[in-house]
């Protein structure tokens, strides 16, 4: 059985080799669509059953892992040098810093290994993650699946 929770956040970046308008510094509605695997719980009486997980639970999950840390915050890739410079200028800001370009495609991946050590089968029903849908535009989006990214 597949189980998919969407959250959303917003966050700062920019492509810095980029050769049109994504070099620029900007911003977007991230949409992160989180599918995991596993059987129904059966057990009677447990709160969770006749689910996978409960979906509130995973969304704290995502949040405390992941999500909250991305939320407003500024993407920026290590090799940005004058990005990384003004952003260091800056006191107490929000920043993530990646050691590879925040695309929709690097973000799906940086996230979907977060997400996998969260996400633990601790009800013993197989539980994992599968794939991790990142959406950077509504038109826009990359997908990380489980053995092949
Ligand atoms: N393969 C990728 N291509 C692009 C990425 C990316 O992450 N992976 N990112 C960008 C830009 O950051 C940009 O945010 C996307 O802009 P755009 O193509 O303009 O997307 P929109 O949905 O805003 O475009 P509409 O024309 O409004 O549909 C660029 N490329
Ligand atoms: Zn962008």
């Amino acid at each position: 059985m597949l189980i998919t929770r969407k959250l959303e956040f917003d966050a700062g970046h920019r492509i810095s080799t980029h050769n049109s308008q994504c070099r620029h510094l900007h911003g977007h509605r991230y949409v992160i669509e989180i599918t995991l695997s596993g059987n129904i719980i059966s057990e009677k009486g447990v709160a969770q059953q006749g689910m996978v997980m409960d979906f509130s639970e995973v969304k704290r999950i995502a949040k405390s892992a992941l999500v909250d840390k991305w939320d407003h915050a500024f993407l920026v890739y290590s090799g940005d040098a004058p990005v990384m410079e003004f952003l260091q200028s800056l006191k107490d800001h929000k920043t993530v810093v990646l050691d590879v370009q925040p695309t929709a495609e690097n973000l799906a991946v940086i996230a979907f290994g977060i997400l996998d050590e969260a996400y633990q089968d601790i009800y013993g029903n197989h539980l994992q993650l599968e794939q991790v849908r990142l959406f950077e535009t509504p038109n826009c989006w990359a997908d990380a699946i489980r053995g092949a990214h």
